[in-house]
């Protein structure tokens, strides 16, 4: 939203803290609306109304209430996002338990690793889920048309508590913690909804929309887009990952199912814009997409406005800690010396603000520092981790001495004239080349003002010497002749310091990407070093 056109101020939304609450509550005026519209193959479009999920959500919440599982108890549920896993993750709520969402693709070995962290009464999965060889220790079940069907019982327990709270943990998002142990964010049905009633405050989605989700269940962006959707009574349409990646199959569900938005992470435009810009231009209803999760490529983020000239495109920030933090119309047109994109202020009901390295409070226009994020959406801690939620959950800069917390957010902005914010980067991406500060976003969008370049990644590698040395990945535009390496450092040399040239480019056809469909920094570097 841009900062003209600030919502109302307060939070808008159903009542009722409890997450099932929450989303349910449409159910209860329109029972015959769509609530999941699913299309796993051409031609197999299904509708599962509102009515229907709550349906479900009834039989699954019995099935559960019938294991007598501790309020509180941990329930992994394994599933792409379908009609029943939403009915599932509802019934967890309805039935006091908290869910931990994980994919179908999640390799064993770090299953194995969220399975020993957040020791889960039951692993939930669906009627045809192929995960086998769970632990004696955790119960397990499956969903589906019908209900529960329970393979092996939760292990006996005493009850110590039976009283839901709304500030028990709604669900746990286990994020690809860069060390060996993941993280587990755990967020409250207070704190959910709480994001939930500050996000529909903006009206980005009305009762007739059909909400496209692209993103892994276990990636909190499916979990923003279940609320947006059912919270505006309108219906989510899921789209599979092993759909998102071929664009063709994309744009057919997208065509398919009617949707009239489509959220995910820039890089699943990456391909459509390159390979299928027709079918992607022929996509009529489509009347808005928002994205999150990294900085959107300019010259990818203009070719997706040309292709779709009467789309909004909200650019949407926040880390798993609060699920998200603001939503920002991108100007349209992109003017042409743009070089960051706005991330507006905090969605209503929260704030942010900037801390400089002295722990000082900046506000004035210009200087950066990094965001602090006052808000009642904010998580309750890592599981487990006290010691990594003391780092993330401060003493509020402003005021200490009120025993409130804000979010450290570990990115940096800086604040426009209007108030807007405007995101430069994570404290941990500026890197020292021979003792000189780079900003490797810098780099990056110096790369894709190279003609033909669409998109493209910098890294520093560490060097053999205990040194680092920058590499780059750039990615070619649509229907252009692919820059050349050398072309690209040139081009680099002419407008950036000596250190900010990289010393290696290469040319790739696709950057990787991480399970929740990040590029994949980690395996570019790899890449890097066998190519050195
Ligand atoms: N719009 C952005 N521009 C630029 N950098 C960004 C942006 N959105 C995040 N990020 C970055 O991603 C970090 C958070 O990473 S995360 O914890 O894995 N969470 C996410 O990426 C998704 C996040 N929970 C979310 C879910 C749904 C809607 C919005 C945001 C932020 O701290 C930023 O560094």
């Amino acid at each position: 939203m841009s900062t003209v056109s600030q919502p109302p101020s307060a939070p808008a939304g159903p009542a009722g803290e409890f997450l099932h609450d929450f989303l349910l509550a449409a159910a209860r005026h329109t029972p015959d609306a769509p609530a999941v519209i699913e299309s796993p193959r051409p031609g197999a479009t299904t509708v599962t109304t509102y009515a229907e999920l709550g349906a479900l959500v009834d039989a699954y919440a019995d099935g559960l209430g019938a294991l007598d599982i501790e309020t509180g108890s941990r329930v992994v549920l394994e599933s792409d996002t379908t009609a029943p896993a939403v009915a599932a993750l509802l019934a967890c709520s309805r039935a006091g338990l908290t869910f931990v969402p994980v994919s179908p693709e999640t390799p064993r070995q770090r299953l194995e690793s969220i399975l020993a962290t957040a020791r889960p009464a039951l692993h939930l999965q669906a009627a045809d889920g192929t995960r086998t060889g769970l632990p004696p220790t955790t119960g397990t079940a499956r969903f589906g048309p019908d209900g529960l069907t329970v393979d092996r019982a939760p292990g006996p327990h005493r009850p110590r508590r039976r009283v839901p709270c709304v500030t028990d943990p709604a669900y746990i998002i286990f994020t690809s913690g860069t060390t060996g142990r993941p993280k587990g964010v755990v967020m409250s049905h207070r704190a959910v909804t709480a994001f939930y009633r500050g996000m529909l405050a903006h009206r980005i989605a009305a009762p007739e929309d059909r909400v496209a989700s692209t993103s892994p269940l276990q990636f909190d962006f499916s979990l923003l887009n279940i609320g947006l959707a059912l919270g505006s009574g309108a219906a989510v349409v899921p789209v599979p990952p092993q759909l998102v990646r071929w664009p063709r199959h994309l744009l057919r569900v997208l065509r398919e199912t009617g949707a009239t938005q489509v959220n995910g992470v820039p890089s699943i435009w990456r391909q459509p814009l390159r390979y299928e810009p027709e079918r992607l231009a022929a996509l009529d209803r489509l009347r808005s997409v928002l994205f999150c999760g990294e900085e959107f490529p300019l010259p990818e983020l203009r070719r997706l406005q040309e292709l779709l000239p009467a789309a909004r495109i909200i650019n949407c920030y926040g880390a798993t800690e609060s699920m998200a933090a603001s939503f920002e119309d991108v100007p349209r047109p992109l003017p042409d010396d743009v070089e960051r994109l706005s991330i507006g202020v905090a969605h209503p009901g929260a704030e942010m603000l900037l801390v400089d390295a002295s722990g000082t409070v900046v506000d004035r226009p210009g200087v950066p520092g990094e965001i602090h994020l006052r808000s009642p959406a904010l998580f309750s801690g890592y599981w487990d981790d006290p010691e990594a939620t003391r780092a993330a959950l401060v003493p509020d800069p402003l005021c200490p001495q009120s025993g409130q917390v804000v979010l450290r957010t570990g990115d940096l902005a800086v604040r426009g004239e209007d108030g807007a914010f405007f995101f430069r980067g994570r404290t941990d991406s500026q890197v020292q080349i021979n003792g000189n500060r780079v900003e490797l976003a810098e780099v990056e969008r110096r790369l894709t003002e190279f003609p033909g370049a669409a998109a493209a990644t910098a890294l520093a590698l560490p060097l053999p010497d205990g040194g680092l040395e920058l590499a780059a990945f750039v990615v070619p535009g649509a229907g252009r002749t692919p820059p050349d390496a050398g072309a690209l450092r040139e081009f680099c040399a002419a407008a950036l310091p000596p250190y900010m040239v990289p010393q290696q480019i290469q040319l790739l056809d696709a950057l990787p990407v991480t399970a929740n469909g990040k590029v994949d920094r980690a395996a570019l570097a790899d890449a890097a070093a066998r190519a050195v």
